[in-house]
């Protein structure tokens, strides 16, 4: 075993197996055991040094008590499920994956919008975009959809504060101004600017009717008591959500009234998940004062199997058709949601909430917008700035596509 010279003994590292090359990135550190989420439990961590979770595991006084745990890695953006506070008050290093997977979320939620622009038989151009919360994934979805033709509309009060910055509009002119409200938030339960049901019953009354509401946040960023019964009354004109109060046994009657339904995949690419594993093992040589270790880029790698060569649609459709198809050979949200909706029919709770871990567990390998590339030439100019600053598609010229 390959031992990075700085240490003197390999350390004991647990991870969750759905930590993809978790293997590759930590072998240097010592010895990597993976478990599946619910295996990770006091017993399991207790003789380990490093512990690497994702965000349906716990971690707490309950789980870290008596352990000899040192580090903690979540490879996730959101930290709602670590009690921070615990880990500091017990010298417990801790790091996390900001941003790794904010293109994956920006991807799902163009996919969202195109798809149900498509089914609505309404073109995006024109349509103002609230995004609320804008720090790694609201930030680069503000910069990406005004590509679009999209106007876009910021509220990150705690952003506004840190920075003073000045264009940032207040929520209530979001939800009154907006046609598409998306929540870009970590969930935060007290302090000045909880988001703990930040969309409640008044602020869905506040949206227009026939608004549409995005959640790929934090389930409980939303009360879900109040959305469906809004829905039973006809508003918002169109729902997508990702996440849900109660993962992972979400309301199925919430589920049968959305638009869109996945089950917390938004941010699963598979460049997302890598980059994340990749940021952890970074901040592990960091705490540990090691060199950092060689580059691991090329595990992002295209692999073979990833089709990246996109065909391009019909030249006759209107915009929002045209990057729709476009859209859908990269990432076909209307399959996740197929599928999701299937499997929470029937059964029990359990039952239910067994296979929304499933569906996450195998989701399929989804590879970033930014890999994929077409032809120049195939792509109307008026849609040459939609196509690579808003989707983020690489366009080359025909002499690179004939090498
Ligand atoms: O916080 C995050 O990074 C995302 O919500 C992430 O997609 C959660 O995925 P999980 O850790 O549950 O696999």
């Amino acid at each position: 075993m390959w031992l990075h010279p700085g240490l003197q003994r390999p350390l004991r590292i647990v991870a969750d197996e759905n930590i993809p090359l978790a293997r590759e990135a930590f072998r240097g550190f010592g010895v990597v055991r993976s478990f599946p989420a619910d295996q990770i439990t006091p017993a399991t961590v207790r003789n380990c040094d490093v512990l690497l979770v994702r965000s349906v595991t716990r971690v707490d006084a309950t789980l870290l008590d008596g352990s000899r745990v040192q580090f903690v890695g979540s490879a996730t953006s959101g930290v709602d499920h670590v009690d921070l506070a615990y880990l500091q008050a017990r010298g417990i290093a801790f790091a996390y994956a900001p941003g790794a997977n904010a293109d994956a979320v920006v991807e799902y939620v163009l996919a969202a919008l195109l798809e149900l622009a498509v089914r609505q038989h309404i073109s995006l151009r024109g349509r103002v975009v609230g995004i609320v919360g804008c720090g790694h994934i609201g930030g680069r979805l503000a910069r990406r959809l005004p590509a679009l033709g999209v106007e876009v509309l910021c509220c990150d009060p705690p952003l506004a504060e840190q920075t003073g910055r000045t264009d940032f509009v207040s929520l209530a002119t979001i939800l009154e101004e907006a046609d598409i409200v998306s929540l870009h938030v970590p969930l935060t339960r007290t302090g000045p600017h909880a988001t703990y049901h930040l969309i409640d019953a008044k602020a869905l009354a506040r949206m227009r009717p026939s608004a549409w509401l995005l959640n790929t946040s934090r389930g409980a960023v939303v009360d879900s008591r109040a959305l469906l019964a809004a829905r039973h009354r006809g508003y918002p004109g169109g729902v997508v959500l990702d996440v849900w109060e109660d993962e992972p046994t979400p309301d199925p009657e919430l589920v049968a009234r959305v638009d869109i339904a996945t089950p917390h995949i938004a941010g699963h690419s598979y460049d997302g998940k890598v980059r994340a594993t990749l940021m952890l093992a970074s901040a592990l040589a960091q705490h540990l004062e090691l060199p950092l270790q060689s580059d691991d880029s090329e595990l992002l790698q295209p692999q073979p199997g990833d089709r990246l060569d996109l065909i391009p649609p019909d030249s006759r459709l209107p915009e929002t058709l045209w990057l729709a198809e476009l859209v859908r050979q990269m990432y076909d949200i209307a399959a996740d949601d197929a599928r999701f909706r299937i499997v929470m029919q029937g059964g029990t709770p359990a039952q239910r909430a067994e296979r929304f871990l499933e569906l996450r567990r195998t989701y399929p390998r989804r590879r970033s917008f930014s890999l994929h590339r077409m032809e120049r030439a195939f792509v109307p100019a008026a849609l040459q700035e939609a196509v690579t600053v808003g989707l983020g598609v690489q366009l080359i010229e025909a002499e690179t596509v004939a090498q």
